[in-house]
């Protein structure tokens, strides 16, 4: 049974919007109220930002998206939900007073999550009857691409709640850790605050402009911090002495003057004037919304890539975001189990995200293959080789692939693939797979591909067991009847 099969949002700004974009993408209905006059217009900005990266981010089938309902009250967003999430200006009376009232109409079972950045929990549910169900969720923006949620339960809350709540963000695709004690700014915003501290310092001293500062940060432990943390990284700097080395090689430096760490700078006018115009300067004209787009695009690249670590087993964010796509593809598989064989399977909807174009200015070579790969996925999957069967043992391989360019895909382009099946027999599976330009139907590429049945311990073709062919069958039988594709059978170099 999952955990949020309604939410609602109350406050829609850039971290409520993002968290209403978040449910909907996981196909959950959100209630939203939010009294700002252009709630909607803003909300619906945000939920195209998130669809985009979404689209980039993932080719696994996401459900339908939620609905966005917008309310009048507070009443109307709550009643009947089972995970609230607030996310009104950061100032203690107004959230204790929007809480309190979340908590008046609630189901008593519902969840309450607080999206503050620093605020205790404790004050937060202070007025509650329920207060056992309130807890801070802290997210980072943007909410709807950035996994983590800090749970962090208040003197009231209780230890089901937080369990709860650790499954309902995990249902979203995010990473839920719990904050063993409450504290003011909690664990991230401690961290961000003492950096920022420093930063402001290196301005004001005249030490570095701000895209110097950025510059330290992004070409080297932005990098490392995105990917193993703080700690990790230390460890690894400890050399293979580990930690403790690197504690008693480092540690005394903690009492040299490297830091202005407890003084805060007067961030007076000249201060905020000598930044803002920094940086200015530093964005080169760019807009927010076009800061916002090379962000996003920036994200999904190294969730992409932390897919791809650990041998490809995943890695931190990118663990996370693997082990999502598989509910996803274990819940979106039903929806592949009917199919029309009376002609090419059609198996795979997708645009042409940024990160695909190159220097040219259109789809590159290799993300070809990586759709006709996910093609192939698609027909494995209607055939019974899902992530089950391959962790039991076997799989289908390629072993021969040959790719033709036919036309050009540019960006935004929307594009869909067909499968017709050649020939099969007990281990193999030769296939024809076309890209086509979705709205026109014009093939763009074609792949004709080779698959062979294996035993993955072995590393050997070996026969498909009965139950996989007899899935195969129906499709074998009606691409029979099919003509043999224009292209089929050519080799590189070959008149037409
Ligand atoms: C393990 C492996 C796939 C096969 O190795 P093998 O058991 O030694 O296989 P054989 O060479 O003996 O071949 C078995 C039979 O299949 C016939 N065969 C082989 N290649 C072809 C071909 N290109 N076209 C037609 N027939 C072919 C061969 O003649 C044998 O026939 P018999 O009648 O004598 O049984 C091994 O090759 C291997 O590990 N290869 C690497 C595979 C790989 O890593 N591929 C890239 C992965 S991408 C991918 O798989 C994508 N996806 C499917 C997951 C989406």
């Amino acid at each position: 049974m999952s955990i949020i099969s309604k939410a609602a949002c109350v406050g829609g700004g850039v971290i409520g919007g993002a968290w209403a974009a978040r449910f909907a993408l996981a196909g959950i209905d959100v209630n939203i109220f939010d009294p700002h006059p252009e709630a909607e217009r803003i909300i619906g900005e945000v939920m195209a930002n998130a669809q985009k990266a979404y689209g980039m981010l993932t080719m696994a089938p996401l459900p339908p998206r939620g609905k966005l309902n917008f309310c009048k009250t507070i009443q109307q967003a709550v009643e009947g939900v089972d995970w609230i999430q607030e996310s009104v200006p950061e100032r203690l009376e107004l959230k204790r007073g929007v809480i309190t009232e979340i908590d008046a109409f609630a189901r008593p079972d519902a969840l309450i999550g607080s999206s503050t950045s620093g605020l205790l929990p404790s004050d937060l549910q202070a007025d509650m009857k329920n207060p056992e169900r309130m807890f801070v969720a802290h997210p980072y923006n943007p909410v709807y691409l950035l996994p983590l949620v800090e749970l962090v339960g208040g003197k009231k809350t209780s230890s089901e709640t937080i369990k709860r709540a650790e499954e309902g963000v995990a249902e979203i695709g995010m990473k839920g850790v719990v904050i063993a004690k409450e504290i003011e700014a909690f664990v991230g915003d401690r961290l961000l605050e003492a950096l920022w501290r420093e930063a402001l310092w290196l301005i004001q001293d005249d030490i570095c402009d701000t895209e110097t500062l950025d510059n330290v940060m992004r070409y080297s432990f932005g990098m490392r911090w995105a990917q193993m943390g703080l700690f990790e990284t230390y460890r690894i700097a400890g050399g293979e002495a580990g930690m403790r080395h690197f504690l008693a090689q480092f540690g005394p430096c903690l009492k040299w003057p490297w830091t202005k760490f407890t003084d805060v700078v007067d961030l007076d006018d000249a201060l905020v004037e000598k930044i803002g115009a920094q940086s200015d300067a530093q964005a080169v004209g760019r807009s927010i919304r076009e800061l916002e787009r090379i962000r996003d695009e920036n994200l999904v690249g190294i969730m992409h890539a932390l897919k791809a670590g650990n041998g490809g087993e995943g890695w931190g964010a990118g663990k996370l975001l693997a082990d999502f796509e598989k509910r996803l593809w274990a819940k979106g598989g039903d929806q592949a189990k009917s199919y029309d064989a009376s002609g090419p399977l059609r198996l795979l909807d997708t645009k042409v995200n940024a990160a695909w174009v190159d220097y040219n200015g259109h789809m590159t070579e290799h993300r070809y293959l990586q759709l006709f790969g996910d093609t192939s996925d698609a027909l494995l999957r209607l055939i019974g080789v899902d992530f089950d069967y391959v962790e039991a043992g076997h799989s289908y391989y390629t072993v021969e692939t040959h790719i033709r360019h036919l036309g050009e895909a540019k960006l935004g382009q929307a594009l869909c693939t067909t499968l017709q099946l050649l020939a099969s027999d007990e281990k193999r599976v030769h296939f024809f797979t076309r890209i086509h330009d979705a709205a026109s139907g014009d093939v763009i590429a074609t792949a004709e591909q080779m698959m062979l049945h294996v035993d993955a311990k072995a590393g050997k073709s070996v026969p498909a067991p009965a139950e996989v062919l007899a899935k195969l069958k129906p499709i074998a039988e009606g691409h029979a009847k099919l003509a043999v594709p224009e292209g089929a059978g050519r080799y590189v170099g070959q008149k037409r």
